[in-house]
């Protein structure tokens, strides 16, 4: 601690600071006459105005080095008002005497920067590339044959780079002796890599030499349609395999969920008719609190995919639940205190957590919450030691193109529609902000395309099936443009989409790059298109910084080339108006008739109860 120095009487230290003094004096006499000198040339030469306290010397090298005055009130020659200068070499002296408080000489201490976990900054890097893939299905040793046979009929011959690496790791680790545990592993990878295989696989693989009545892995997804789709990949795989898995996401009662996953038996109680629960967050926590029997004492495999998102919403506060049944099923609790060879012989191993998603944030706070064991990253994006704003965060494929349009809010339609239809951009998803909004736009675009594209839209507050039924129909080819809220911006795989509008700007660096994400899969070519209006233009580019991608390129437009569009446009916006009135009409009086039915079935009870009681 420098901050006072304390000038200590040292014997001789008076005389010291006597010479000290007359010294001083006599250089400030010294500069004193210096100074005459200088201002009686200067007034002989040029004018009378006295120096200001604040004037820069420029005729003297020595007084432009510094510029600290010192008033000598106490001076026989008063009236002068001389100002000393005191020079560099002096206040130094001054300097290594006493520490002024206050003064701009303090050093200034070296910022201390966040540094990230030996784990998160030493990641295996994987490859983004997905067209020089070199890993034959075949031939790798590791890999059961059923699987094998399984990949062959799915039209998969070559692994993808994240699989390469993540699959045989998992498989090492699931195959280590007791009593040493498995690491859990995170994958950061973008959009469309295949990050689904990377479990699936390895799960399978590790659960099929033993075949019993337990949950033994357990798959938590944000979304219903996400856990519908990852579930229909573990069907596909478990051919032939004899596991069974189950579905539980709110889908079908839960009554009947229990009846799918459960059996209660007369010698060994209740047991497990499936080996691998695909669920929701929020659809777990119900059957842990509500279903008989329902036990995670087996678990030996726990998926956390899009973790990020699932953590950003968390669910009936799942995480928690779900860690105290499993802490009371006696595995070790999800943060460990002190680790040593006793503590691992002695105490049942969590189940092996892996975590996915294209958007991982490698923030060590907010992985901590997940109470992972000695983890493993595997990452494509390059992370730096420290927590640098502008190490690059996020990696989408290299096989989408990204690209921007500004435009005014007036022609943001026109736009749009000379992609769809003048260009003929098929099989599109474009992403709004709003269920409302996608709703107007589907209906302005089918009636001003006049059957020339079928445009449907896809947002929370349609039902299951009805979405369901949509992704069909796009698959299909019998809808051309999706209109979407965000609901379909994460993990869903629809392989064949071709292109991505963001009609409204995305939120946040992360739903952009998910919604980008639908597009340019699996080594697929894709395009993605941001529309923004001048004034978003700013807000677009810190997202993209905040997310460490480069500028991307924008496409031009000249006003000549959207205004043939404008009659066809206003002549759609009343049709529209008109559709969107009348819906409304529709719906009121059928709120009006449930009202009445409801209120004439209550009428008609009285009258039967009345009778019956007379
Ligand atoms: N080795 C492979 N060869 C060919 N196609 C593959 C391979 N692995 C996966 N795919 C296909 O690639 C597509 C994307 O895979 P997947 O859904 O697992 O990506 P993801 O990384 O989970 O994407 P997201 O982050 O958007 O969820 C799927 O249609 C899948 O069938």
């Amino acid at each position: 601690m420098d901050l006072f120095i304390i000038n200590r009487y040292t014997g001789d230290a008076e005389d010291n600071i006597a010479t000290q003094e007359s010294v001083h004096l006599l250089k400030l006499k010294q500069a004193i006459e210096d100074r005459k000198k200088a201002s009686s040339q200067k007034l002989g030469s040029e004018s009378c105005e006295p120096a200001t306290k604040n004037e820069k010397h420029e005729d003297n090298s020595e007084l432009q080095i510094d510029n600290i005055y010192v008033d000598v009130e106490q001076n026989p020659l008063k009236e002068l008002k001389e100002k000393v200068v005191i020079t560099n070499v002096e206040k130094t002296n001054i300097i290594n005497e006493f520490k002024v408080l206050g003064s701009s000489d303090f050093e200034k201490k070296p910022k201390v920067e966040r540094v990230l976990p030996y784990w998160l900054s030493h990641a295996y890097s994987v490859s983004k590339n997905l067209q020089k893939l070199k890993c034959n299905v075949e031939d790798q040793a590791w890999l059961h044959s059923t699987l094998k046979k399984t990949l062959a009929s799915e039209g998969v011959f070559k692994l993808f780079p994240v699989q390469e690496q993540v699959i045989p790791f998992i498989l090492k680790e699931q195959s280590l002796p007791a009593p040493l545990w498995p690491h859990d592993v995170c994958v950061s990878a973008p959009t469309g890599s295949g990050k689904t295989l990377c479990f699936v696989l390895p799960i399978i693989q590790s659960l099929m030499p033993e075949l019993g009545h337990h949950i033994r892995a357990l798959v938590v997804l944000p979304v219903q349609e996400l856990a519908t789709q990852v579930s229909a990949v573990f069907r596909k795989y478990c051919t032939n395999t004899g596991l069974k898995v189950a579905l539980l996401s709110g889908a079908s009662q839960l009554q009947k969920e229990q009846q799918q996953i459960l059996k209660n038996t007369e010698t060994h109680g209740w047991i497990s008719t499936v080996d691998i629960i695909v669920c929701t967050a929020g659809r777990l926590v119900e059957h842990l609190q509500n279903t008989e029997g329902f036990t995670l004492k087996y678990l030996k495999f726990l998926v956390i995919d899009e973790a990020d998102r699932i953590m950003d919403n968390i669910q009936n506060d799942w995480l928690y639940h779900m860690y105290k049944h499993i802490q009371l099923e006696g595995h070790a609790s999800n943060k460990i205190a002190q680790l040593n060879w006793d503590f691992i012989c002695n105490t049942r191993n969590p189940p092996q957590k892996l975590l996915f998603s294209a958007t991982l944030s490698p923030d060590p706070e907010l992985l901590e919450q997940w109470g992972l064991f000695q983890p493993k990253l595997f990452s494509v994006a390059p992370i730096s030691d420290t927590l640098d704003k502008n190490s690059k965060k996020y990696s989408t494929p290299d096989e989408l193109k990204e690209q921007f349009v500004t435009c005014s809010t007036e022609e943001k339609p026109l736009i749009l529609y000379h992609f769809l239809v003048e260009q003929k951009w098929d099989k599109v998803l474009c992403f709004m902000n709003s269920g409302q909004s996608a709703h107007r736009l589907t209906v302005l675009l089918n009636n001003w395309a006049e059957g020339k594209i079928k445009v449907a839209e896809l947002s929370a507050s349609l039902d299951r099936s009805s979405r369901e039924n949509v992704l069909k129909k796009f698959r299909l080819s019998e809808i051309n443009v999706i209109v979407s809220t965000d609901a379909l911006a994460r993990g869903i795989d629809i392989p064949d989409c071709n292109f991505v509008l963001s009609y409204d700007p995305p939120k946040n660096i992360k739903t952009y790059v998910h919604r980008v994400g639908r597009t340019g899969r699996a080594g697929r070519l894709g395009n993605a298109v941001t529309f923004l209006v001048q004034n978003q233009l700013q807000m677009f580019k810190e997202i993209l910084q905040s997310g460490g991608k480069e500028n991307i390129s924008q496409i031009e437009f000249t006003s000549n080339m959207l205004e043939p569009l404008i009659d066809s446009y206003q002549r759609a916006i009343q049709f529209t108006k008109v559709s969107i009135q009348s819906e409304i009409e529709n719906k009121v009086k059928k709120s009006i008739e449930l009202k009445r039915g409801a209120k004439q079935k209550a009428r008609k009870r009285k009258l039967s109860e009345n009778k019956s009681n007379n």
